[in-house]
């Protein structure tokens, strides 16, 4: 059973985002913002009330809820859900301990230290099944489907295996990346096991999650610009390129319809020609990118971009907000095709809410005052492709 026509759920009344992750022409560029479902909102606080950050991720209503309270506030405004958890509900899904500190992040108390660690063999030994353990996952996405009456999309999403290794050996966020770095130049073997391990759990998770109702999935690296380009191809790239090769299989194996699959590597700008290579039918952009230099890659390889504003505009004011729009407008070849709107990572705290009202207000607006398609000519296409080919010089990808 197909979930995107799944009898279960209302049919889909703005399907602009899915359109357009496929590739096709749109009105519009469809749009909504990583972490749209967070601290800035204070509706948010107050439905979280006094419940552990994965007390909520764990009840399917307060998930949920949460989900919803962007798509409502934002109603005629923004074109996706993204449901509410976290990307690290996989290494809990192994074993490991995770705790969110408020105002500090995730902790694990006891990291995987070293290949020798008894911890990384009973993680790479224990027999994990993400259908059973991450059911309160699939309950909440169905539950979401359901509330959300097809007015939006919803997107499902899990943790690149690069970034889970990141978090499963530091035990929590980094600067350093001491652990990581030891894992990758030092244990490569044992390193590879894990990511290895990790990406067959991320194909299973993300088709259960579509059996569940997500109609578009979204894979985020967001600790990929910590790594040189010759190791992001080693470490970072052959486990992203494994969730995309395997998903559409198992999606056909569970007779479900194949949804887009979209890649988010943070920081690895130097890898845009080789994500547009893969099966992912969006990549994900940061705000290192400059809009129509990207385009003209993306174009080329016929891939649909997503991004890719500085969160901290927001913090900007209106004049600020104004002028990035423009220029991913602009750039993004006027907004017609190929092109998701939204920040170049998640929204951070202390955004004002109306301000990224704002930011919606002008994607619309600005989309809507271009009526030509730019389609980038050659010229552009091969000044874009020498300016890549410059930076990756100058990177020493070479
Ligand atoms: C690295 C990462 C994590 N989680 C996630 C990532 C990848 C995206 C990225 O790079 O930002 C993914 C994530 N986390 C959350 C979502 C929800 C859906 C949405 O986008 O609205 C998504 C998609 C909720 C959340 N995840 C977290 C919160 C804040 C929890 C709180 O204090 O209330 C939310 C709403 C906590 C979290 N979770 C994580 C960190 C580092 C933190 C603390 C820092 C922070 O809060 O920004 C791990």
């Amino acid at each position: 059973m197909a979930s995107i026509a799944d009898p279960q759920f209302e049919p889909l009344k703005n399907d602009l985002l899915l359109r357009v992750a496929r590739g096709q022409k749109a009105e519009r560029p469809p749009c909504w913002v990583m972490r749209q479902a967070g601290r800035y909102l204070p509706e948010y606080h107050e439905a979280k009330g006094q419940n552990d950050f994965f007390e909520c991720c764990r009840s399917p209503e307060i998930a949920s809820t949460l989900t919803l309270q962007p798509i409502d506030r934002y109603e005629g405004l923004i074109d996706a859900a993204i449901i509410f958890s976290d990307i690290l509900v996989i290494p809990q899904a192994m074993g490991m301990e995770v705790v969110m500190v408020p105002e500090k992040g995730p902790h694990f108390p006891n990291p995987l230290s070293s290949p020798e660690d008894e911890q990384y063999r009973e993680v790479m030994e224990r027999e994990c099944d993400v259908k059973e353990s991450l059911d309160y996952v699939y309950k909440a996405i169905t539950m979401t489907r359901r509330k959300l009456k097809g007015r939006v999309p919803l997107y499902g999403f899990c943790g690149a295996p690069f970034t889970l290794m990141c978090y499963m050996v530091e035990g929590g966020g980094s600067k350093m990346f001491r652990h990581a770095k030891t894992w990758i130049f030092k244990y490569a073997v044992e390193a590879k096991k894990l990511l290895q391990k990790i990406a067959v759990l991320c194909v299973e998770y993300l088709a259960q999650q579509v059996v569940a109702g997500a109609q578009i999935v979204q894979v985020f690296d967001s600790w990929a610009g910590e790594l040189s380009p010759t190791s992001f191809k080693e470490v970072a790239l052959p486990y992203l390129v494994y969730i995309c090769d395997n998903l559409p299989a198992r999606l056909r194996e569970l007779g479900q319809e194949v949804v887009p699959m979209v890649v988010f590597a943070k920081g690895a700008w130097y890898a845009l020609d080789d994500l547009c290579k893969t099966k992912y039918d969006v990549i994900g952009l940061d705000w290192l990118h400059e809009p129509k230099e990207a385009y003209a890659v993306a174009q080329k390889h016929g891939k649909v971009l997503q991004g890719n504003a500085d969160p901290g505009i927001l913090y900007g004011g209106h004049e600020a907000t104004t002028k990035v729009v423009e220029e991913m407008v602009e750039g993004f070849g006027g907004g017609k095709q190929g092109w998701i709107a939204n920040l170049g990572h998640g929204i951070t705290p202390f955004v004002k809410p109306d301000d990224l009202k704002f930011f919606f207000q002008e994607i619309h607006r600005l989309s809507g005052l271009r009526q030509e398609r730019h389609t980038p000519s050659k010229a552009d296409v091969e000044a874009a492709e020498q300016r890549m080919h410059t930076r990756n010089i100058l990177q020493g990808d070479w």
